[in-house]
């Protein structure tokens, strides 16, 4: 099935297709970039999402303080801020993957938007990964749902037409530097000395866990191949200027500096987030992500489809498998043993630190 719409994003028309036998519920969006033969595919959204940009009706905005995720624009410069706000370590449940994906689909829809921050309205940490708790003795129809919402978290934000920047104020293991990992650019703040440094990478083995392929792969496109085999087969959690080095992130920021852009932040950051106005990772975040703003989006979006179609194309085919396969591996007895020392131990890290 296909049908074309005018695009949310400039005047050229955009063609749905609906991949019924690859992906029941998402369809690829295609984009003519010029000519037909650039065509290039930008996001998957699922059938309801395109139903209502068919429809030209506004997705809902997630903005208050109690909500998942908080997000704001400042269309002047072009960049929003999604950021999430689920306490308290931004561990990624079924509802705040939902809530990343829509909010996401709902800033997309502004055409006056060409870059948004992904950030955390927690200043310590960007995100814990998965929610250990969803892991734990799921059930039968909650597990693949929740995996389902991760994979969509993945194909939205890597396949985005807007420039992505991840503003990583604190930590990201796991599943939260996948989100990273799935930005254009990336900023970690520097930590505030060698005690409270915050770490990024893919910890899963040390959970008695592995990254699944399109997770580990990420790694593997962002780093190197042999550099990312070995950290994910040691479960590696990057410090920041490790991580610079490696190549995971692009920059680590610590110093506190003034800038013109604090005005701007001001205006641009939702309330959630008004005390990060003069934090260096959200004044550089800003800063790049009105930088991607000013490029032709055209030619931003093409370029960026260059190396990111095949592998979300490969996501797609590869989706139900994938989901089988984490369910099946999740709820094997071993597995599940070890989730529960992971979480039996960070209990007592937790009560230790309390005490
Ligand atoms: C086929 C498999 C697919 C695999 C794909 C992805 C795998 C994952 O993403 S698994 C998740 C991996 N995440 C982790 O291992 C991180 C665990 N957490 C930590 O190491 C620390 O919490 C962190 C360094 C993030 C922050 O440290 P602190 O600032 O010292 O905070 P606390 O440790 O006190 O944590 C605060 C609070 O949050 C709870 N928490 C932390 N992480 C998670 C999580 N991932 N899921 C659920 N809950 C989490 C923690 O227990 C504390 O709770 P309270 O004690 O109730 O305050």
């Amino acid at each position: 099935m296909s049908s074309t719409v005018d695009s949310p994003i400039s005047s050229s028309k955009i063609q749905i297709h609906q991949l019924d036998r690859l992906a029941p519920r998402s369809a690829f969006l295609l984009f003519y970039a010029g000519h037909p033969p650039h065509q290039t595919m930008i996001s998957s959204l699922s059938a309801r999402h395109i139903a209502r940009i068919a429809r030209q009706q506004p997705l809902r905005l997630f903005s208050s303080q109690d909500s998942l995720v908080v997000t704001n624009v400042h269309e002047e410069s072009g960049v929003a801020v999604l950021a999430m706000n689920r306490p308290p370590a931004n561990s990624l449940s079924l509802e705040l993957n939902e809530a990343i994906s829509t909010s996401l689909k709902q800033i997309e829809s502004n055409p006056k938007i060409q870059s948004v921050i992904l950030a955390s309205s927690n200043p310590t940490i960007f995100s814990a990964g998965l929610d250990i708790t969803e892991l734990i003795s799921p059930s039968d129809e909650r597990l693949p749902k929740f995996w389902n919402s991760l994979q969509q978290v993945y194909i939205d934000l890597y396949g985005s037409r807007l420039a992505t920047v991840a503003a990583i104020q604190g930590h990201a293991p796991a599943a939260g530097c996948m989100l990273a990992l799935a930005c254009d650019y990336r900023i970690m703040h520097g930590g505030h000395g060698e005690e409270h440094l915050p770490t990024i990478g893919f910890n899963e083995t040390q959970l008695g866990i592995a990254a699944p392929p399109w997770m580990g792969q990420l790694m593997v496109r962002t780093i190197g191949f042999r550099p990312a085999e070995r950290a994910l087969a040691l479960g590696t959690l990057f410090p920041p200027s490790e991580a610079l080095n490696a190549g995971v992130v692009d920059d680590v920021i610590t110093e506190q500096s003034s800038s013109e852009s604090n005005e701007v932040l001001k205006a641009l950051l939702p309330e959630a987030l008004q005390s990060q106005t003069s934090n260096p990772v959200m004044i550089k975040a800003y800063e790049e992500a009105a930088c991607y703003a000013k490029i032709p989006p055209q030619a931003r979006v093409a370029s960026k489809l260059v190396t990111r179609s095949e592998s979300l194309k490969e996501m797609q085919m590869t989706r139900e498998d994938d989901t089988q396969h984490f369910c099946g591996f999740i709820t094997h007895e071993v597995v599940q043993k070890n989730l529960m020392k992971y979480v039996e131990k960070m209990k007592q890290r937790g009560k230790a630190k309390k005490s």
